[in-house]
């Protein structure tokens, strides 16, 4: 089973691209899920209300997401440290999580899947990227990721305050071993998503 890494800017379309490798027979991790899930566990909401008090918790005393967001996307320096606060609280349970989800695809009764996408928008910054054996970087013009951010309801200034606190993508790009354009439409995507599956996992020459 190879553990394929997908790296991109904010709305590039890794989860688009996830989504095209699964169809195609393999096991997707997605970081997103795992930390919104962890949001939900008694354990880690406590390490939260004392960090973050009980302000950032709705009425049905769960973690107000879009609140929480509000303070570690500031953009300032104290918005910084509530991030890597939060972060030391999020990360290491992701990545127990990600690792449970390898384990249990290595497992499968029916046998391995071929590959397993790691679907994770900080794979280099948290340091999963090293639990990868391949990475493949999501190439999409700035004006198609905002667009399609402004879709699912962010501003402009919510996607620059993400993107600000994340790894440039230029470092991203560089560690990749290959590069999808994403500047055409879905059917584009799909044919370059199919040549990587035929050639590198499902065939691979070297
Ligand atoms: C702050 C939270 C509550 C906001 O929740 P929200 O539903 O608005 O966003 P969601 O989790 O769906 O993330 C959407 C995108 O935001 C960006 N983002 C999320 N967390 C971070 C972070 N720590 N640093 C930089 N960007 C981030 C990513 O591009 C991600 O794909 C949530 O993102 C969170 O708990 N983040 C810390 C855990 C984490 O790092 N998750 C990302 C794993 S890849
Ligand atoms: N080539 C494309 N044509 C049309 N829509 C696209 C294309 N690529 C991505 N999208 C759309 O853009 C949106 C963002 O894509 P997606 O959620 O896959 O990005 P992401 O990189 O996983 O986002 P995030 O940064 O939140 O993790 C989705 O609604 C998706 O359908």
């Amino acid at each position: 089973m190879k553990i394929i890494g997908i790296l991109g800017g904010i709305a590039s379309g890794k989860s688009t691209v996830a989504e095209l490798f699964r169809q195609r027979g393999a096991v997707v991790a997605n970081a997103d899920q795992m930390g919104h899930q962890l949001l939900k566990d008694e354990a880690a909401k406590q390490e939260i209300r004392e960090s973050f008090g009980s302000e950032i918790f709705a009425e049905d005393g769960e973690v107000d997401r879009r609140r929480l967001a509000a303070r570690v996307f500031g953009g300032d320096d104290l918005s910084h440290k509530r991030l890597a606060e939060l972060e030391k609280i999020t990360h290491p349970r992701i990545k127990t999580s990600l690792q449970a989800k390898i384990d249990s695809a290595l497992n499968d009764p029916n046998g391995a899947p071929p590959a397993l996408i790691m679907d994770a928008a900080l794979l280099v910054k948290a340091g999963w990227s090293d639990i990868c054996d391949y990475l493949v970087f999501i190439d999409t013009p700035y004006p198609d990721r905002l667009k399609y951010a402004t879709q699912r309801g962010w501003g402009e200034a919510e996607f620059n305050a993400r993107e600000a606190v994340q790894e440039k993508l230029e470092e991203k790009r560089a560690l990749s071993d290959y590069i999808i354009r994403n500047d055409g439409d879905l059917t584009q995507l799909d044919a370059q998503v199919e040549q990587y599956w035929r050639d590198r996992v499902l065939f691979p020459t070297t």
